[in-house]
């Protein structure tokens, strides 16, 4: 990723996975190997309840910023971009850990990090789902509400863990291995307990951080987060409300881009380009500085089904210039050409 600004840009990884699956075992674990390799990682933790239990575990040390009383995914979602700037200006980590409550729903998370990429360098870098596997097998088996959003979760994963590999039978295992097969078919799976990941797995995750590439198996073309989404008790949201505009695209192979742009752009190039963007690029928004307009005027700027909006900010404080794309499937590369050719434009 191009990152023309001068700080350094913050890996974000996302744990994910049902209630009690392990993902706080598992970030005590990542904490550990990232102190152990001299970086400094900071915490976002997102519970359903008003107290942060799962923060108490954590090294008092490590930065963390605490989202309580809902889900990161909707209610807070646009708070998710907030507190991740905030905690990145105070403490400047190498790395930030999003901890997300079982409830939350990893596709509209997404958005919610590459939406600080416009006020801040990060780069979400993987999502790694602990996956419960007796509870897999027993929501498998009674279907249901739950085991809609356990598939989702498993479907957006780059990483997935078969935690509690202990309380499985041989046999057993392997039906829960074949059933998350069947449900992401590209993400690694490692069978652990306590989620004892080895060091091979680690160091890709803690040494190299990882580009990012989503996975989903497309099954389900309407993808309706108001119908699947579960809700603990204190999560009161209105269930029907406005996630329409983001939330009906499949999400086969879903993969993010962030690219900072070193120059202004023209207004007439840049609209043509994102009118121009292929069909698996559903969605597209960030900042630029149109050099064609009077003084060089900033803008935000949204894209999603062939559909461009842009509107003149007069931003507070230090904001990058910056597009981020999401989509399936597309080309990279493709993309970074175009967005090269604008910069070099005259
Ligand atoms: N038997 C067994 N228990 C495990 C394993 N991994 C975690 N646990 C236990 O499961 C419970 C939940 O683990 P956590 O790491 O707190 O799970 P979590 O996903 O952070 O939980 P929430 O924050 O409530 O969603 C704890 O009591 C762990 O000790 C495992 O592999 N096998």
């Amino acid at each position: 990723m191009a990152n023309t600004t001068n700080k350094p840009t913050v890996d974000v990884h996302v744990l994910t996975g049902f209630l009690g699956s392990g993902k706080t075992t598992l970030l005590k674990r990542l904490l550990d190997e990232y102190e152990a390799q001299g970086k400094k990682a900071a915490v976002v933790m997102n519970e359903l309840g008003d107290v942060n239990l799962d923060g108490l575990e954590v090294e008092s040390e490590v930065p963390m910023a605490e989202m309580l009383g809902g889900c990161i995914c909707c209610s807070i979602r646009g708070d998710l971009s907030m507190e991740l700037k905030l905690l990145i200006d105070e403490h400047q980590p190498d790395v930030v850990l999003i901890e997300a409550t079982g409830a939350a729903n990893p596709f509209e998370m997404i958005d919610g990090v590459t939406e600080t990429a416009m006020y801040t360098p990060v780069e979400l870098k993987s999502i790694i789902v602990v996956v419960d596997g007796p509870e897999l097998l027993a929501r498998s088996r009674s279907g249901g509400q739950t085991f809609k959003l356990m598939k989702e979760q498993i479907r957006s994963g780059t990483r997935l863990l078969l935690n509690k590999a202990d309380r499985l039978a041989g046999e057993q295992l392997v039906e829960a291995e074949q059933l998350i097969r069947e449900i992401n078919g590209y993400a690694p799976i490692l069978a652990t307990v306590r989620c004892a990941v080895d060091s091979e797995w680690l160091g890709g995750i803690v040494a190299f951080g990882e580009a990012i590439e989503l996975h989903g198996n497309g099954n389900e073309k309407e993808h309706s987060h108001a119908k699947e989404h579960v809700c603990g008790p204190a999560c009161d949201h209105d269930h029907h409300h406005d996630h329409a505009h983001h939330a009906h695209h499949s999400h086969e192979h879903v993969m993010a881009l962030t690219h900072y742009l070193s120059q202004p752009v023209d207004s007439h190039q840049f609209e043509a380009f994102l009118k121009s963007l292929p069909d698996n690029v559903y969605r597209a928004k960030g900042v630029v500085t149109f050099r064609d307009s009077e003084t060089a005027s900033r803008f935000l700027f949204q894209y999603a089904y062939k559909e461009t909006d842009f509107m003149r900010i007069t931003p507070q404080g230090k904001v990058h210039d910056v597009a981020v794309f999401i989509g399936e499937h597309f080309s990279r590369e493709h993309l970074l050409q175009e967005l090269a050719q604008l910069e070099t434009n005259e």
